[in-house]
């Protein structure tokens, strides 16, 4: 056993050196009367023991206590104290001594004890730490640990390392560092860094990046960092700590894609990789911002597509999104570089239109964008469909100097393009703004009144042009409202259709008038046809036929008694869709009626192609007679076409008995209109057809 006794009272180290030698087996005792002469002592030798004053003529033995714990040194440590020093002695044993004894008089009796005990706890805590230390560094992925000894040779290579350079630990257990993981050009320098270290522990091999080598012979990135520790023996063993950077690189990439992809998200569309609303606001400001640096214009295009929905409906949401792809392709054909295209939801795009000279180029290119879609587009499934497009169009500064407002006002536009006809564009004005105004105050207000039910029906009575007899009834929608009072459906059924909300209220028109039907019969009056009008909208919701299925069973009503009226603009460009949905609803057993005969095709092939029931001539035919022959020509003409193909004809609009007198001479089965009755609430058709059934046949 080697044994330093750091003690300044040379009396004491005589007795202990006595005692010591007579009862312990000590192979050398070396003494140091100072902090410096210990320090010396250590660095030329390992100890077992320690025996250590603290309070000592060039410090205080912590000191030393320190050094010992830094350097990884495990010598068993006893402490030499005064009495009364009980805080020293916890502050010693904090610092890595192992035992301490109180200098009384025969403490040198107690030494060889306290010695023993001192070891047994020192290579306890050394069994202890290293267990931990191991478990620690095997356990710790993708942090590897090397041991070298003075040559270099690897005495430790945890788990961590064996994947990161690809050696076995048995593999590299003995061999050097610089045979295995050090690639040729850098040996040299390895090699002598560790060795100047070895040599002057001041001067140790900086931590840093490398790139060194696998067993394969591939280079890997590190961040290495080194440590000197004095293994058993006092023998120095440098420590390699390796951080694989590879993995940090990859996972900062893999950051850096993630971030990618989030932004592509927040900012385009999936759909059409388009730059979505909140990029086109930001593009669109920054178009301002150059526009007001450089004194022009911005033309903003609000693109809507026509009918779009009912492909959606009748084809499914994957051909909408199909087409939605090719419209945006077609589009982007037209984008100048400097310009931007954007998708705003649904079918809506937005062209931003920069450096713009004079606001007309805006409306050539909204031209140029309506003729591009009015051509036909041909699904993977091989259908051919068209789509018409509406462009509103608002202009910086003129219209707005900001992108919400340029982007409101250019919605504003599109709704009057649709008005005036679709395919087509306008430019926003003062007065589309107020309109606009008005439009979303009714909007606010119709939502309110579909929750509260504020509607009611009217019914027009139908009558036969022979004999005058009731048939039938048409349903008429009027809103009950709080704020505005009775209001026709002219009024309100263009913003319902535009928002969609016709879809709750037609259906609560088809519950009703069902309903209504239904408790005439039961009052005993006779069974007549109840006539609604479905909008656009309604007619390609996908759910449609099952919806009035639905009504019919829940309400009782004889499907053969209930006709739905739809327009012939509705039909029109969509003629395939529109035969298909008219067979399902046929299927139901309902009737069918074309509304507003004569403003459209009004083509006899176009009638063979659809199972219509009923064909309603137009009230503008009818208004004229008996003044206009035109008029008259095309009345008789829908007639005889009716009769010809077997459809029951009504005609709308009937005030006069001249009108009437013509009607029955051209043998038109039924008429409505103000000269029997303009569409009165419930109770007072009930009034009417009771009176009609009281009537002598
Ligand atoms: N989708 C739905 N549309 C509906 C519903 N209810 C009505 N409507 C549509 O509103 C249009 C206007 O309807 P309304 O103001 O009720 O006008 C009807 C009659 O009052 C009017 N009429 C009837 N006879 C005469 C007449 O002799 N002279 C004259 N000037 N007007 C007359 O015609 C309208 C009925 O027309 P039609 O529907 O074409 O048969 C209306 O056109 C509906 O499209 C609804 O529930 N859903």
């Amino acid at each position: 056993m080697r044994l330093l006794h750091v003690e300044d009272d040379s009396n004491d180290l005589e007795i202990v050196a006595r005692t010591l030698k007579k009862r312990l087996q000590v192979g050398e005792l070396v003494a140091a009367p100072t902090l410096a002469a210990a320090r010396a002592a250590l660095s030329n030798g390992a100890f077992d023991v320690l025996l250590l004053d603290l309070h000592l003529p060039d410090g205080e033995g912590f000191e030393l206590l320190e050094q010992l714990r830094e350097r990884g040194n495990a010598i068993a440590t006893v402490v030499l104290t005064g009495d009364g020093e009980e805080a020293a002695v916890r502050g010693a044993l904090k610092a890595g001594a192992d035992e301490f004894l109180v200098k009384d008089p025969g403490y040198f009796d107690h030494l060889p004890e306290a010695i023993r005990t001192a070891q047994r706890k020192a290579a306890n805590k050394l069994v202890e730490s290293e267990r931990r230390f191991r478990a620690l560094f095997e356990r710790t992925p993708s942090i590897a640990v090397q041991g070298y000894d003075r040559e270099r040779r690897v005495i430790y290579w945890n788990r961590a390392s064996e994947e990161m350079y690809g050696f076995s630990a048995e593999e590299a257990v003995g061999r050097r560092l610089e045979d295995l993981i050090i690639p040729a050009p850098m040996r040299e320098g390895v090699v002598s860094a560790i060795e100047a270290w070895l040599g002057d522990r001041s001067r140790p091999v900086e931590a840093g990046e490398l790139t060194l080598k696998r067993k394969d012979g591939s280079p890997t990135h590190v961040f290495s960092s080194h440590v000197l520790l004095d293994g058993p023996g006092g023998e120095p063993e440098l420590y390699c700590i390796d951080v694989d950077l590879n993995r940090q690189k990859q996972a900062a990439s893999e950051l850096e894609r993630s971030e990618a992809q989030l932004q592509q998200l927040a900012h385009y569309d999936p759909l059409t990789g388009l730059p979505n609303r909140t990029l086109a606001l930001i593009l669109l400001e920054q178009a301002l911002n150059h526009a007001r640096r450089h004194g022009h214009g911005v033309g903003v295009l609000f693109v809507d597509l026509d009918r779009f929905k009912n492909i959606n409906d009748s084809f499914g949401h994957p051909v909408g999104d199909e087409l939605l792809k090719q419209i945006a392709k077609r589009l982007a054909t037209r984008v100048r570089a400097e310009d931007t295209l954007a998708r705003l939801g649904g079918d809506e795009f937005l062209h931003v239109l920069e450096r713009l000279e004079d606001p007309s180029e805006a409306g050539l290119v909204a031209e140029s964008l309506i003729a591009l879609l009015d051509m036909p587009f041909t699904l993977s499934g091989g259908q051919e469909v068209y789509v018409g497009t509406s462009v509103g169009i608002s202009i910086f500064p003129r219209d707005s100097d900001t992108p919400v407002g340029l982007i409101q006002h250019a919605d504003a536009a599109l709704y009057k393009a649709k008005e005036d006809g679709r395919k087509t564009f306008s430019y926003f004005t003062a007065e589309l703004g107020v309109a606009a105004q008005k439009r979303i105050e009714l909007e606010t207000r119709l939502r309110r009144a579909v929750e509260r039910e504020e509607f009611i029906l009217h019914y027009q009575p139908k009558l036969a042009v022979d004999g005058g007899r009731i048939i039938g009834c048409e349903a008429l929608l009027r809103w009950l409202s709080p704020d505005l009072g009775l209001v026709q459906p002219s009024d309100f059924i263009p913003v319902a259709e535009e928002t969609g909300l016709i879809e709750a209220i037609g259906e609560w028109v088809l519950r009703k008038a069902c309903r209504q039907a239904v408790q005439w019969s039961r009052h005993g009056l006779p069974e007549l046809d109840v006539a609604v009008n479905l909008s656009a909208r309604q007619l390609w919701q996908a759910e449609l036929p099952v919806r009035i299925a639905g009504i019919l069973h829940e309400t009782g009503l004889d499907p053969n008694r209930l006709e739905l009226e739809l327009t012939e603009s509705v039909i029109m460009g969509q003629e395939t869709l529109a035969a298909e949905r008219f067979g399902q609803l046929k299927s139901l057993g309902v009737k069918l009626a074309i509304d507003d005969f004569g403003t459209g095709y009004s083509s006899l092939a176009y009638l063979k192609r659809f199972p219509i029931d009923v064909l309603k001539i137009d009230r503008s035919f009818v208004r004229d007679i008996p003044d206009d022959a035109n008029d008259m020509a095309i009345a008789a003409a829908i007639v005889a076409m009716a009769r010809a193909l077997r459809l029951t004809v009504v005609a709308e609009g009937v005030e006069t008995l001249a009108q009437l007198a013509f009607l029955a001479e051209k043998a038109c089965y039924a008429y409505q209109g103000y000269l029997f009755s303009p569409p009165v609430p419930a109770e007072d058709f009930e009034r009417l057809l009771a009176a009609d059934s009281a009537r002598k046949p």
